[in-house]
Parts: structure tokens; C-alpha cells; sequence
């Protein structure tokens, strides 16, 4: 829990409470359910919840905003950052239903109210939002295919509407049709070596009007 202390200082008393009781949670649903790795449960802050936040320190979501997060599994990235923006509404979604039932789990014990889920596919959602976030689901051109017009048009935040993507290593190949895409690197944010690959990338959607 430190070391979110480390790269956000001003959590409110709410957000210091919710982010201290993930541990137990997880560990508690974790034997009932595996959604976490046995290894990286005891790691649990620098692998899973500030990795999460990795994608608030290139984007602070306004209120009112709206955001995806498609295969969110056990509710990696979209928890961490929906206890971060309080005034931001998530959407959790996994198609595979034990994992949104630890997700609905850990938010009820949390008492966090900015999260909706559903258990599907994300190429059944129809709503629309200003960002969708992502981690370890697929490659970005089928992710970009699953996601077709789920993007919101109306902008709202400084970075344009789009994707915003936790990825690691070398993305040359499988980001060459992107030219776009904008590559912001974790360790400039974070020290520990856990990130030295790592990245959050931003495509902003562009819209034919
Ligand atoms: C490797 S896990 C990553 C989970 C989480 N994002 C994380 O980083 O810890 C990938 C997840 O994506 C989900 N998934 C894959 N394709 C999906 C789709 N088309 N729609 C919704 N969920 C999907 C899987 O069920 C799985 O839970």
C-alpha cells in the first residue's frame, strides 16, 4: 500500500480505506476463485493496483466522464482507477462470468458506487464512452475491432477520445498500422523495475464527420 502513497499523495480518507482492504479481498476471493496469480497476489500493489494507476498519470478523467474496461478479469485496470476517480462511471466487462462475480464482489466490500459490470463480450456492448482501458486482453488491431464505435465523439479531456492501453515490451510490429498512437513509457513515472518495459498508449479516435 505504500508505494501507491509513493506516486499519489493526495488520496481522500475514502480512497486510502478502499485501496488498503484490496489485498484482503483479493486474498479472500482468490482461494475461492482464481483470478490472480498465486505469485503476484503478494505483490499485489506494484503488479496489479499501480500498474492500474499507471494509466492516471497520463490522464486524470473528469467528472461526468464514462470509461471501458474491456477483459477486465479479476478488475484490472478499471478498480483501482474507479477508486481513484470517484466522479468518473466505469464499465467492467469479462466474458467469463466467475471473474465478474469476484469483480462484483470485491466493489460491494469496497462500497464503491462509479462501477457497473456485465458478463459478456465487449463486442455485445452498444453504449458509448470517452475512454476505453485495457490490459493483457488482445492485439491492438482486434482490439480496435472489437471496439468500433464505442468511442464517444464529443471530447471532453485534453487527450483526444480513444484507447488507452496498458502494454509492455516491444510494440514496433503490432503498432505500425497506428501511426498515431502516442507511447507514454511507465518508468517515467514509476522506479521500480517492474516497469521498465512497460507503457500505456493512447489512440485517439478519429472520426469521419
Ligand atoms: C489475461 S486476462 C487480463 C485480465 C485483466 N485485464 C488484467 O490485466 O488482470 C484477459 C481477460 O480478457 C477477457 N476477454 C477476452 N476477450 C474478451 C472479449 N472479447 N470481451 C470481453 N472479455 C474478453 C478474458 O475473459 C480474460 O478475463
Amino acid at each position: 500500500m505504500e508505494i501507491i502513497h509513493k506516486y499519489f499523495k493526495n488520496l481522500s480518507e475514502t480512497q486510502i480505506e478502499q485501496f488498503s482492504k484490496l489485498q484482503d479481498l483479493y486474498k479472500d476471493w482468490n482461494l475461492k476463485i482464481n483470478v490472480v496469480s498465486r505469485k503476484d497476489i503478494d505483490e499485489l500493489y506494484l503488479r496489479h493496483v499501480l500498474h492500474s494507476l499507471g494509466i492516471a498519470k497520463v490522464m486524470s478523467f473528469k467528472p461526468g466522464s464514462n470509461v471501458l474496461d474491456v477483459g477486465t478479469g479479476g478488475g484490472f485496470p478499471g478498480i483501482p482507477l474507479a477508486i481513484l476517480f470517484p466522479e468518473t462511471q466505469f464499465h467492467l466487462v469479462d466474458s467469463i462470468g466467475k471473474k465478474i462475480k469476484v469483480v462484483n464482489e470485491v466493489v460491494a466490500g469496497l462500497g464503491i458506487e462509479n462501477v457497473k459490470t456485465s458478463n459478456c463480450r465487449v463486442e455485445e456492448i452498444k453504449d458509448t464512452y470517452d475512454f476505453i482501458v485495457s490490459r493483457a486482453v488482445a492485439q491492438m488491431e482486434t482490439f480496435v475491432g472489437w471496439t468500433k464505435g464505442r468511442i464517444a465523439k464529443k471530447q471532453n479531456h485534453d487527450l483526444k477520445n480513444g484507447i488507452l492501453y496498458l502494454k509492455g515490451g516491444d510494440l514496433t510490429e503490432e503498432l505500425k498500422l497506428y501511426t498515431s498512437a502516442t507511447i507514454y513509457n511507465l518508468p517515467d513515472y514509476f522506479d521500480e523495475n517492474f516497469y521498465e518495459t512497460k507503457k500505456v498508449v493512447h489512440l485517439g479516435m478519429k472520426f469521419k464527420n
